[in-house]
C-alpha cells in the first residue's frame, strides 16, 4: 500500500504530554514526542502503528470541541500541573473512535488533544469533519422499532441507555416506535411508514423482531415496485434501506452471524460507521402462494418437530428447547417425500470446503459467469415440469431431517453452526439431507455440531449448495380451510397452523421450522433471492493483531504537508 500524503501535521498536548498529530487521507495518527521532539512513550488507546497510534477516519464516530479542562487532564497528583496546562492550552478537541476489544466487541474510545491556538483547533475540527462528511454511507436518519417484550424485556432500556447516546453523539436523528403488539413493526413498514425520510431501519429485539422488519421492508419494496411476492419465480427487488439490529432477544442468531457477537454497543457502532453486509433471503411458497422469508434455517423433520413441541412448553422458558430436543431425538421420527433442487454450479465454494464466511468474504464477492448469474427459476421450472430435468436433481426417500441454511447458523451452543461454510451473500443455500439412520448414527451427527468432527461425514447425510429447492411429502397434505395467504399466527402458547390441529396431521408429516416460526404446509418451494437485503454489519472480522506495521503510517513527512497556522 502506498504511503498516504499528509494533509495536516501539528503539535498538540495529550494528558500533558506533547504529541505530533497527523491527518492523512483516511487516517488520523499521533505519537508522543519527548522534550527534544523525539518519539516518547506509548499512548494506549488506539491501535499502535510501527511508530505511534492511528485510527481510520471511517472508524471515527465523531469529533467535538472540548473545554480546556477535559477530563483526561490527569489524576489528583497531577492536578496542579494540569491546571497550568488549562491556562496555557485552553483549546481542545476530542475524537471518538471505534476500539476493538475481545470477542468481536467494539467500544467507543475517546482521545482529547489540547493546544494554545483557537484557529489551530478549528482547522483540525474542520478538516476532520470534512473527511467524516465525505463518508456518504453513514446514516443520518433512522427509523427505530423497539420490542419492549423481547428477550429479558430490556429492549427499551438498552436502547435508551446504550444506543441513543451514541446516535446523538454521531449526529444521527432517530424516530422511535415502541411496538404495541406482535407484527406492529411489520405492518407499519408495509403501509404507513414514510421511508423516504430514512437511511435505515433499526430493530431492537431478537430474531423474531428482525424477521418482522425484514418482512415489512421486503413487502413494501416489492409493492412500491409493482412486484407480486406471491409469484414464486418473481425476481424480487433488493431493499434500498439498510437494516440495523440492536440485539435484545433470547438467541440473537442473526447478530452472531453478521457481527460475531450480540452486544448492543457493537451493533450501534456498526450502524454509525455505516457498515454494509448484503444478505441472501429465501422466499418460501406453497402452491404459488407466498408463506414467509427465511435468512437462517429452514428445517423439516427434526428441527420442525423440536420447534412444534417446544412451542407447547413455552411456560418452561429457554429450557423447553433442551427438553423438546431430547424428546424429539428419542421419538426418532422420519418422513417420506421427494426433494428437488437446483444445484449452484458456478460458485467458488462448496459446503464442505471449510471456507468460512468472514468480513470481506471472497466467496460472496465472486461474480458468477453470466450463464449462471442469469439463471432463471421460472425457465428451469418450466423445463422441469415439461419432463426434462432443467438442471434440477430429485431425491426421494425417508428423511429424519431436511435442512436448508442460508448462513452457518453458528451460535454459542453450536459454534460451527448447522452448515459451517454457508455464506451470507453468495446467492445460495446449503441443503442438508439426513436420511433415515440408526439412533446412534443420528446422535453422532448431532454431536458433531458441537465438536470438531465433520457433521456431513456420514453415509446417511448429504449436502448440496443450491439456488432453490422444493419438497413434496409422499402423502398428500390435508387441505387447509384457512386462507393460505395468511402468514402463520403466533400466539402466546405457540405458532400453530389451525389446519394442523383441526385437520389432524398424522406422523406422515412434520412441519417446517422457518427461522423459528412454524409453517402451515409441508409442501413448499424455496428460491434463494441473492442479496435481497443489506444489514448495518460487515461480517465476522478475523481476529486482528493490535500491534502492526501500518503501511499507511504517515510519519515520514511527505511533500505537500500543510502546517495549519497556529
Ligand atoms: N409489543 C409487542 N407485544 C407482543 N409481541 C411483540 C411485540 N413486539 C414484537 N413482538 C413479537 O415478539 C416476538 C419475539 O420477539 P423478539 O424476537 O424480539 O424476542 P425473543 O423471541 O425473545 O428473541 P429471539 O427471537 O432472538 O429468540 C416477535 O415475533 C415479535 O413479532
Amino acid at each position: 500500500m502506498e504511503k498516504q500524503p499528509r494533509l495536516f501535521s501539528s503539535e498538540f498536548f495529550h494528558k500533558n504530554r506533547q504529541v505530533e498529530l497527523v491527518l492523512s487521507r483516511g487516517v488520523l495518527a499521533w505519537r508522543e514526542l519527548d522534550k527534544g521532539g523525539k518519539r516518547g512513550s506509548d499512548i494506549k488507546s488506539a491501535p499502535e502503528t510501527a511508530h505511534g497510534h492511528s485510527v481510520q477516519v471511517c472508524e471515527i464516530v465523531a469529533v467535538h470541541k472540548t473545554e480546556g479542562d477535559g477530563k483526561d487532564q490527569g489524576s489528583n497528583r497531577s492536578r496542579k500541573k494540569a491546571n497550568k496546562h488549562v491556562l496555557l492550552l485552553p483549546y481542545a478537541f476530542t475524537a471518538f473512535f471505534v476500539r476493538r476489544t475481545q470477542q468481536h466487541q467494539w467500544r467507543c474510545s475517546e482521545i482529547t488533544f489540547h493546544c494554545a491556538s483557537h484557529s489551530l483547533r478549528e482547522q483540525w475540527i474542520q478538516a476532520l469533519s470534512e473527511q467524516l462528511s465525505s463518508l456518504t454511507n453513514r446514516p443520518k436518519s433512522l427509523l427505530v422499532y423497539i420490542n419492549p417484550y423481547g428477550g429479558k424485556r430490556r429492549g427499551k432500556r438498552i436502547y435508551e441507555q446504550k444506543v441513543a447516546p451514541l446516535f446523538r453523539h454521531a449526529g444521527i436523528s432517530a424516530d422511535v416506535i415502541v411496538t404495541e403488539y406482535a407484527n406492529h413493526a411489520r405492518d407499519h413498514l408495509k403501509t404507513e411508514a414514510n421511508l423516504d425520510k430514512y437511511d435505515g431501519v433499526v430493530c431492537v429485539g431478537g430474531d423474531g423482531m428482525f424477521s418482522e422488519v425484514l418482512h415489512g421492508l421486503v413487502a413494501r419494496t416489492q409493492s412500491d415496485h409493482g412486484v407480486d411476492q406471491n409469484q414464486p419465480d418473481a425476481q424480487l427487488v433488493p431493499c434500498s434501506l439498510h437494516i440495523g439490529i440492536i440485539p435484545a432477544g433470547s438467541t440473537d442468531c442473526i447478530c452472531f452471524a453478521t457481527i460475531g457477537t450480540n452486544d448492543p454497543v457493537t451493533s450501534a457502532l456498526h450502524i454509525i460507521v455505516g457498515d454494509s453486509q448484503p444478505m441472501d433471503v429465501c422466499s418460501v411458497h406453497h402452491s404459488d402462494i407466498f408463506l414467509r422469508y427465511s435468512v437462517s434455517l429452514l428445517g423439516y423433520g427434526f428441527y420442525g418437530d423440536v420447534l412444534t413441541d417446544s412451542e407447547r412448553k413455552r411456560w418452561l422458558g429457554p429450557a423447553r428447547y433442551d427438553l423438546s430436543g431430547v424428546k424429539t431425538f428419542l421419538s426418532h421420527n422420519y418422513y417420506e417425500g421427494s426433494v428437488s433442487f437446483l444445484p449452484a454450479e458456478d460458485t467458488i465454494g462448496n459446503p464442505r470446503d471449510k471456507l468460512r464466511c468472514r468480513s470481506g468474504c471472497h466467496v460472496c464477492q465472486h461474480k458468477p459467469s453470466s450463464k449462471d448469474s442469469e439463471w432463471d427459476m421460472s425457465e428451469e421450472k418450466e423445463k422441469f415440469n415439461e419432463g426434462g430435468s432443467g438442471g434440477w436433481s430429485v431425491i426421494r426417500g425417508k428423511f429424519i431431517a431436511i435442512n436448508a441454511a442460508c448462513m452457518s447458523c453458528a451460535c454459542p451452543r453450536s459454534p460451527k453452526g448447522l452448515s459451517p461454510s454457508a455464506h451470507l451473500a453468495d446467492g445460495t443455500a446449503d441443503l442438508i439431507l439426513v436420511r433415515k439412520c440408526s439412533r446412534l448414527g443420528f446422535f453422532r451427527h448431532l454431536l458433531r455440531h458441537t465438536n470438531k468432527g465433520d457433521q456431513f461425514d456420514h453415509a446417511f447425510v448429504e449436502v448440496h449448495r443450491v439456488r432453490g429447492f422444493r419438497f413434496q411429502p409422499r402423502h398428500q397434505e390435508p387441505v387447509s380451510l384457512e386462507d393460505l395467504s395468511e402468514a402463520p399466527k403466533k400466539t402466546r402458547f405457540g405458532t400453530m397452523c389451525s389446519a394442523q390441529t383441526t385437520c389432524g396431521y398424522g406422523a406422515a408429516h412434520s412441519s417446517w421450522n422457518c427461522d423459528g416460526e412454524i409453517l402451515p404446509h409441508a409442501a413448499i418451494q424455496v428460491s434463494v433471492q441473492s442479496r435481497l437485503i443489506r444489514l448495518f454489519a460487515r461480517g465476522i472480522e478475523e481476529p486482528q493483531r493490535f500491534t502492526f506495521e501500518d503501511p499507511s503510517s504517515p510519519w515520514a513527512l511527505e511533500p505537500g504537508t500543510q502546517q495549519p497556522a497556529a
